[in-house]
C-alpha cells in the first residue's frame, strides 16, 4: 500500500506521515528532506539559485543515508529549499529515488508537494492535508521557537506566505490537490484531532481501494 500525504508548509502533514507509517509498520520518506539538502548545499557552497547545473549536480550526488533531518529544519533552509524545488533539473535528479522508495514490496508513506500527483499518481491513500496561513505559521513558529531560533510570527507568515505561492505557482510538479485526494482541513484541530481525521480518511481510502 502507498500513501501519499501533500499538503502546504508546517500543514502537519509529516506529523501524520509519520504516525501512519508506524500505524500501518510502512517505511516513510518526507521528500521535502531532499529539498532542503539542496537548499542547504547551495547556502553552504554560495551557488547560485538560477544556477541549475550546479543545483542539479547537487541533487544527482544527494547520500539519503547521511541526511542531517535535525539540522535541515532549520527556518532559512526551507526557504532556500521551495527554491531550488522550483528548478525542474533538480526535480528530475530526485524523481527516480522518490518512485523507487514509493513502490519498494509492501509500500510505503511519503510526504511532500506532489506525491499523490507526480511520484505516485497510483497511490492507494491520498491526503491533501491544509490550514489556514495564520495557523500554520504560528505551529511552525512554536516549532522555531523550541529550536532557539529567534523570530517573529510576522516573518514565519510572510515566509510561509511567499513559500505557499513560489510552491503552487512554479511549472514543474506545482504544489496542488491530486483529482482523488481527500481533503483534510486541520485548522481547528489539534495534533491529536488531526491523527483521528487522518486516520479515519485513510481507513475509507483503504476500504474503496478493497485492502
Ligand atoms: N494539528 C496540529 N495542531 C498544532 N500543531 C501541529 C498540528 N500538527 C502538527 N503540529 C506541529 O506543527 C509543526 C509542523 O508540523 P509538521 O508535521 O512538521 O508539518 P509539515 O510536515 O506539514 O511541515 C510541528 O511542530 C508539529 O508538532
Ligand atoms: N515533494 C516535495 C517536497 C518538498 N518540496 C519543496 O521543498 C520545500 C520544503 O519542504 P518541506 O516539506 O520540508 O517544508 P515544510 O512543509 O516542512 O515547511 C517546500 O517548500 C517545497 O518547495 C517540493 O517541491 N516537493
Amino acid at each position: 500500500m502507498i500513501i501519499a500525504i501533500d499538503g502546504p508548509a508546517a500543514s502537519g502533514k509529516g506529523t501524520i506521515a509519520r504516525r501512519l507509517a508506524a500505524h500501518y509498520r510502512l517505511p516513510h520518506l518526507d521528500t521535502g528532506l531532499l529539498y532542503r539538502a539542496v537548499g542547504a548545499k547551495a547556502l553552504e557552497n554560495n551557488v547560485d539559485f538560477d544556477d541549475a547545473a550546479a543545483l542539479a549536480g547537487i541533487a544527482a550526488a544527494l547520500d539519503l543515508a547521511a541526511l542531517d533531518a535535525e539540522a535541515l529544519k532549520a527556518g532559512p533552509v526551507g526557504e532556500a529549499a521551495s527554491k531550488v524545488a522550483a528548478v525542474p533539473e533538480v526535480r528530475a535528479k530526485l524523481l527516480k529515488l522518490q518512485q523507487d522508495f514509493a513502490h519498494q514490496p509492501g509500500g510505503a508513506v511519503l510526504d511532500g508537494r506532489d506525491i499523490g500527483t507526480v511520484i505516485a499518481p497510483d497511490a492507494e491513500v491520498k491526503l491533501f492535508v491544509t490550514a489556514t496561513p495564520e495557523a500554520r505559521a504560528e505551529r511552525r513558529f512554536n516549532e522555531l521557537l523550541k529550536r532557539g531560533e529567534e523570530v517573529t510570527l510576522a516573518a514565519v507568515l510572510d515566509d510561509i506566505r511567499r513559500r505557499d505561492a513560489r510552491d503552487s505557482g512554479r511549472s514543474s510538479a506545482p504544489l496542488m490537490q491530486a483529482p482523488d485526494a481527500q481533503v483534510l482541513d486541520n485548522t481547528g484541530l489539534d495534533v491529536e484531532g488531526s491523527w483521528q481525521a487522518a486516520l479515519a480518511l485513510a481507513e475509507r481510502a483503504r476500504a474503496a481501494a478493497g485492502l
